[in-house]
């Protein structure tokens, strides 16, 4: 869709705004709270934030004084004087360019895009670890941190001291960080390494030390990038409870993450950042679905209608690929309940030893679920004649949860192994959970865990009080 300039949205620096809906199921704070801060109570506020840093160079003559002190000591070590280099002659790159937003107090608030978008450099200014080149940033509360691996604590100190120092720099007193001190530890796991210098912590260690400490200390305010990224995934659970739990006491949170799932199920809201532009800016789920929909006009459908530059080589070219429902129209929506077909066109360019087309399901979280292979008796075995083949595969109903999905279709042959072609998430499609009673979760309304969602037939059997034979009088 095209404006009036023609500029599609969230170009010009003109964020998509999507209407305001109630927080995402799991949050207990009412809507009406919500509202209410979001009138009288701005945690944060960012007015036209730009950063520019110079190619070549992590020199950023607007950053911190520890920031600057070494970048002149690195720069002296390589034997390179600011003077002879100098700022001329370097690409500026923008890193963020005029990026504006409020964030009510109590909100879960997160932020997404592609790498090198700027969301890291965004949560540096916020967290006042850099400065920006100009506007404005106002972030009102007592803020804690948990940037990237090697931010925030004291690489020579212990994890003990650096509890009771992040403690201080939050203003606590020591007796309020001792009441603490017990729970942070016990959270984070990380009870025997609590004498060793964090500098010998692994980065799973570390973060799970830094959230611990950042969850537990009362900030104001949380900023945490990718935090969920580096612990395993019993401790990713734990932070995405406990981060529920602050947001519904109240606690602002803003949040850098490349789960989508997560995202969609933590955050309030959500801001999609493109080359440090703000192009989107509203609830989490519409957010993130147009961030994952994002390059594909209609993203159930892909087509290579140039064989010359089509994904193969010189035996096959990929021409297409289509996601179905079940009476075969495109759709981008799947009904959990209902199977689908994928369908992948392809060109045979010359004969060769029998070929396998496949297919890849992979989840928003990168996670490949199932990979098909077409063995269809005609074809299985035998060598394809030079020709059009279209190839579907009918994925069953009742096997997928809900979520959004990508499809990577192949062709590989086996004696000797090549792969003619794999496009890698080329189309994708969302799975709807519709709660009409006949699927997977019957009349269960919340969050279902699990990767797949199968049709799990029960049975019960029942015995009433009093009519069980007394122990050892089966026979
Ligand atoms: N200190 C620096 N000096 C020069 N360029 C930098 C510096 N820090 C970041 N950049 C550049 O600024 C842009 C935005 O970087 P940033 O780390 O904020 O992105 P990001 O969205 O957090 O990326 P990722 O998802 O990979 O962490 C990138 O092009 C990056 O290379």
């Amino acid at each position: 869709m095209r404006d009036h300039h023609g500029h599609t949205p969230g170009e010009q620096g003109h964020p998509v705004s999507f209407p305001s809906v109630p927080g995402p199921k799991g949050f207990t704070q009412s809507d009406k709270n919500i509202c209410e801060n979001a009138v009288n109570d701005i945690a944060i506020e960012a007015a036209h934030l730009t950063k520019q840093y110079h190619i070549g160079t992590s020199a950023d003559s607007s950053g911190s004084l520890a920031e600057r002190i070494t970048q002149k000591a690195a720069s002296l070590l390589r034997g390179r004087a600011e003077s002879s280099g100098g700022a001329s002659g370097r690409q500026p790159l923008w890193a963020l360019k005029d990026v504006s937003f409020e964030i009510p107090r109590g909100h879960v608030f997160g932020i997404i895009g592609r790498n090198g978008s700027g969301k890291s450099t965004l949560l540096k200014i916020l967290s006042r670890v850099t400065e920006p080149t100009s506007g404005r940033a106002v972030v009102r509360g007592r803020v804690g941190t948990l940037l990237e691996v090697g931010t925030g604590f004291h690489p020579e100190l212990t994890g003990r001291d650096n509890i009771y120092l992040t403690g201080s720099i939050l203003g606590m007193k020591r007796r309020e960080i001792r009441k603490k001190f017990d729970e942070i530890v016990a959270f984070s796991g990380v009870e025997q390494f609590l004498d060793t210098p964090v500098k010998r912590y692994s980065s799973g260690m570390y973060v799970r030390l830094a959230f611990a400490v950042g969850a537990h200390l009362d900030p104001e305010i949380l900023l945490v990038d990718e935090a969920l990224a580096v612990g395993d995934l019993q401790f990713q659970k734990k932070c995405m409870q406990k981060m529920q739990d602050l947001g519904s006491k109240g606690q602002t949170i803003v949040l850098v993450s490349h789960d989508m799932q997560a995202m969609s199920r933590l955050c309030h809201r959500v801001l999609l950042l493109e080359k440090g532009r703000l192009v989107a800016d509203g609830p989490a789920h519409q957010v993130v679905s147009s961030y994952l929909h994002g390059g594909f006009d209609d993203w159930s459908f892909r087509e290579w209608p140039d064989l010359r530059t089509a994904p193969g080589d010189s035996t096959m070219r990929l021409c297409s690929i289509r996601v179905k429902n079940c009476d075969g129209e495109l759709t981008d929506t799947i009904d959990v309940r209902e199977s689908f077909a994928v369908e992948m066109e392809y060109e045979v360019l010359r004969p060769c030893s029998p070929v396998t087309p496949s297919v890849t399901i992979t989840n928003e979280q990168g996670v490949d679920l199932f990979e098909t292979f077409d063995l269809d008796p005609q074809w299985r075995g035998s060598v394809r004649p030079v020709g059009r083949f279209v190839g579907t595969a009918w994925i069953p109903g009742n096997l997928l949860t809900e979520g959004t999905f990508f499809v990577s279709p192949s062709a590989f042959c086996q004696e000797p192994f090549h792969v003619h072609f794999f496009e890698r998430q080329a189309a994708g499609f969302t799975v709807v959970d519709p709660l009409a009673g006949d699927s997977a979760r019957g009349d269960f309304s919340g969050q279902m865990r699990g990767l797949v969602r199968p049709l799990v037939e029960w049975t019960n059997r029942f015995e009433p009080k009093n009519s069980r034979k007394p122990v050892g009088s089966y026979r």
